[in-house]
Formats: structure tokens, C-alpha cells, sequence
């Protein structure tokens, strides 16, 4: 299908590529480089497609394509631009416009978004969310792979579509989520997380639809479940790929018929919940394995997102990265920066942890490290260490060391302070270092270093084999 076009950039070339490669589509094509350009041309004929960038030399297109949609509200406006990040695309869905491409864009892309835009040309457009809150960027990263996440994202804040997200631990499933909930006509609901992996089994039924008092034994109330709970709003479930085969029948029953029955009780209740789903699994081999439902498979996987790992997006780990030492600033740790030279360690790194890693990291950065600036030498002295670090404890001591680890505990794995296992972990970290530091401070001699530790020769040995020291 062809019909009438009209592109605004006031950039020559990408505006001159663009108007020759529509036309050798068979489109009749008209361009314009500025707000007031675009105003006369569409004063003169409206096209049957508008094709605008942002950021115009007297304006910014997307305010001009709100009172224009109200005007013309059959005019699907196509808009692209150089301000990639998540606000620009959920800004241009909210303001009416069609599609959003974020640039630099591949020319069968925006073709694709013109056959689009021409054949749903008489569709009144979708209600929309209002713009005020929508304006903060909860997620951060520019890279393509990201800005084709913003694009789902966009589309689906204004429906009610059931979304799967996939992506290795720590790419940001969950905020994703979030994003979807904040940014969409839900938000002024509450938005409910569950996560498989982490509550028994046997337990998450009851979890997901409450249970009646005396339904098992134990449940000395009435309690809600989370789709309760999430009335009107969103519902989380993460690790969805742990759900086991019960319910999953009961979960895909729901999606059905939209109602569901609390555990141990008659009660039938109406779910107004979105369902938005994360796995760091790959749930299609699940299905084959016979693990997953292939009917639920489908009911969730309405609107796949797939979250790229970091290491496949190497260009966002500097902004990132900073983002996270003004956020560790803003909670009141010391303000850092980084080196030209740290920034390409950061980024030659694998992290298998992700963002949560590279965030962990930043943090932990700015609680211990004296200096303002980081050095590649001291991002490499901890990247991917766990435990008390040896040139630390002979730098700075055992007991600084020991300090600065529980620092790190606090900061990283709260839980591990109090959960009665820190003497042995301590303990366990402290040995290492501290039987190297003797027998590097004795030249070897393993004599010495058991005297000065006060541990018999032979205790010495038995724990260099243990702790597998070659001496
Ligand atoms: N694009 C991003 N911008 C800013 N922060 C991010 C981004 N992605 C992830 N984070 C941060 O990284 C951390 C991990 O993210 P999140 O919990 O959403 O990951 P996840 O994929 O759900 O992990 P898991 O599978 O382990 O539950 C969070 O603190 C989150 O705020």
C-alpha cells in the first residue's frame, strides 16, 4: 500500500535518505526541517502518514503532535529520535503517535512503520495515560538492543497485554515490571510482586490466591492472596518458570476466565490484575520438557520483552555506572568517579551478575575506596572478588580488612550478619590471607610463620593443603 507522506528533520541527509527511499517505496513524499515547515505543508495537504523528529530547530515535535492528534486523530505520526531513552518512547506513544523509532534507524524499520501506520490509517487511536507523571526514566541505557526494550514498553503501557520478560539474573526483570505498571493507565493501583523461587512450593497457591481459615494447618485466618491483593493493578510473578504444574492449571484457569477460587474455600472472585511474568529460564524448552504448560506458555507470552545481558551491551556499562555512584552520592556515601582507564576494565569485564553486579560493585566502590578518582588497578583488585582481599589485609591490616568486609556484608548480603553464619565465614576468609601474609613475610619458611601464628608446624601444613596454598 502507498499513499502521501511527510517527513520532518532538519538534518539534510538523514531527511534526503529518508524522502528517497520512501519514494522508491512508490510513496508520494513532501519534507519539511522545521515546526513552521511542518505547519505550512500540512496547512497545504494533510498526507496519510507524518514521519517527525523531537528535537526541530524551533521546537520539539512531540508538542506540536498532541493538538495535532486532536485535530486530526486519524493521522498516524510516526516519530523519531536521537533522545533514546525510555521517556522520549513512552512520551511519543502517550502523546498519540503511532510508532517511535529511535535513531539511528534502519531504513527497512521505517519503512515497515509506514506500510504499518498506512494500513491502520482509519483505526481511532488507542485512550491513552495521561503525560504529567510519566516523565522520569526508571531504566537506564541507550544501546539498541535497550531501545528496542523502551519500544515494547511504550506499547504496552496503554493495554492491558499479558507480558513475559526473559533475561538472565540481574538484568533488570523487575524493573522492567515496574516501569510497565508506573508508566501505564494502572499505576494509581498497587503493583504486586511474587517469586516463585523463593517461597516452598507447597506454599505458593495459597500465596497467589489466599486461603479460607482451616484450609491447612497452620491457616488460623482468612488471609488474601497477591491477585487480591494487586486488585486493579499489577501482578508480578518472577522466576515464573518454578511454578509448579498445580498452579500452573489454577494460574492459567484465571487467565481464562478472569476469575479464581481462594485455597480451601467456595468463594469465586473476579481478578481485574495485569499479568506480567519474568524467567531467567528459557520456558519454551520447559514446555518441551514437559515442565511448563504449553497453554500457559502461549496465554503469558502475549508480548515477549527479552532483556539483553550486560556483556551484550557494552556501551550502556559507563552511564550505568555513573548512574550508580550518583545514586550511591545521593544516599550519602562518598561522591567518586571513575578513570578513563577503570571505565575500560568495567567494560571489558563479563559480569555474569549483571547490572545487580555492576551496582553492587559501584556501591561498594564508593563506601571503601579512599580515593575520588578510581584507578583501573583498584577496579581490578576487586572485580569478581568475594571474600577479604590479601593485598588489603597487608595493606591495611587484618582488622581493616575485617571491617571494610562487614561493610561490604552490610551493603551486598544483609542477611548474612545475622543469619549465624558469619563467625565461620569470617573465619574462613580471615585464614587465607592471613597464613599467606606470614609465609610471605617469612620468606616461606613455614617453621617461622607456624611460630609466629603460635600453631604447631604441622596444624600449618594441614591447613596450607585445605585451603590449597602452594608454599
Ligand atoms: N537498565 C537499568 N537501569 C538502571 N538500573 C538497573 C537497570 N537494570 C537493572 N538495574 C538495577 O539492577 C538491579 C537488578 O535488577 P532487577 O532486580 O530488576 O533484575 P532481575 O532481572 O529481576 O533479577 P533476578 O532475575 O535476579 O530477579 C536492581 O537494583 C535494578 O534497579
Amino acid at each position: 500500500m502507498t499513499g502521501s507522506i511527510l517527513i520532518v528533520d532538519d538534518d539534510n541527509a538523514i531527511r534526503t535518505v529518508v524522502v528517497q527511499a520512501l519514494k522508491r517505496e512508490g510513496h508520494n513524499v513532501r519534507s519539511a526541517a522545521t515546526l513552521a515547515e511542518m505547519r505550512r505543508e500540512l496547512e497545504r495537504a494533510v498526507p496519510d502518514v507524518l514521519v517527525t523528529d523531537v528535537v526541530l530547530p524551533d521546537g520539539n515535535g512531540l508538542d506540536i503532535v498532541e493538538p495535532l492528534m486532536e485535530r486530526l486523530p486519524d493521522l498516524p505520526v510516526i516519530v523519531f529520535s536521537a533522545r533514546n531513552t525510555l521517556t522520549t518512547a513512552v512520551r511519543a506513544t502517550e502523546v498519540g503517535a503511532f510508532d517511535y523509532l529511535p535513531k539511528p534507524f534502519d531504513l527497512n524499520a521505517l519503512a515497515q512503520a509506514v506500510a504499518g501506520a498506512l494500513e491502520r490509517r482509519r483505526r481511532a487511536p488507542a485512550e491513552l495515560p495521561d503525560a504529567d507523571e510519566a516523565t522520569a526514566s526508571p531504566l537506564i541505557g541507550r544501546s539498541p538492543a535497550m531501545q528496542e526494550v523502551y519500544r515494547v514498553i511504550a506499547r504496552v503501557v496503554s493495554n492491558d497485554l499479558t507480558v513475559l520478560i526473559s533475561g538472565e539474573s540481574g538484568t533488570g526483570k523487575e524493573l522492567v515490571a515496574r516501569a510497565i505498571h508506573d508508566l501505564g493507565t494502572r499505576r494509581r493501583a498497587p503493583f504486586v510482586a511474587l517469586n516463585m523461587a523463593a517461597i516452598p512450593r507447597e506454599l505458593i497457591e495459597a500465596e497467589l490466591f489466599g486461603h479460607e481459615r482451616g484450609a491447612f494447618t497452620g491457616a488460623q485466618a482468612r488471609v488474601a492472596g497477591k491477585f487480591e491483593q494487586a486488585e486493579g493493578g499489577t501482578l508480578f510473578l518472577d522466576e515464573i518458570g518454578d511454578m509448579p504444574m498445580e498452579a500452573q492449571t489454577r494460574l492459567l484457569r484465571v487467565l481464562q476466565s478472569g476469575e479464581f477460587t481462594t485455597v480451601g474455600g467456595a468463594r469465586t472472585i473476579r481478578a481485574d490484575v495485569r499479568i506480567v511474568a519474568a524467567t531467567n529460564k528459557d520456558l519454551a524448552q520447559l514446555v518441551t520438557a514437559n515442565q511448563f504448560r504449553e497453554d500457559l506458555f502461549y496465554r503469558l507470552n502475549v508480548v515477549p520483552v527479552s532483556l539483553p545481558s550486560l556483556r551484550e551491551r557494552r556501551q550502556d556499562i559507563a552511564l550505568l555506572a555513573h548512574h550508580f555512584l550518583e545514586r550511591a552520592a545521593e544516599d550519602g556515601l562518598p561522591r567518586k568517579q571513575l578513570s578513563d582507564e577503570a571505565i575500560a576494565v568495567l567494560e571489558s569485564y563479563d559480569w555474569p551478575g549483571n547490572v545487580r553486579e555492576l551496582e553492587n560493585l559501584m556501591r561498594r566502590i564508593a563506601a571503601l575506596s579512599r580515593d575520588s578518582l578510581i584507578g583501573a588497578a583498584e577496579l581490578r583488585g576487586t572485580l569478581g572478588e568475594g571474600g577479604l582481599a590479601t593485598a588489603q589485609v597487608r595493606d591495611e591490616g587484618i582488622e581493616a580488612a575485617i571491617r571494610a568486609r562487614l561493610a561490604r556484608m552490610a551493603i551486598e548480603e544483609p542477611d548474612s550478619l545475622t543469619d549465624g553464619s558469619l563467625y565461620d565465614r569470617i573465619i574462613g576468609e580471615v585464614e587465607r590471607p592471613l597464613i599467606e601474609a606470614m609465609l610471605e613475610q617469612y620468606g616461606g619458611n613455614q617453621l617461622r610463620a607456624a611460630q609466629a601464628l603460635g600453631i604447631n608446624r604441622n596444624t600449618l601444613r594441614k591447613r596450607l593443603d585445605h585451603l590449597d596454598i602452594k608454599a
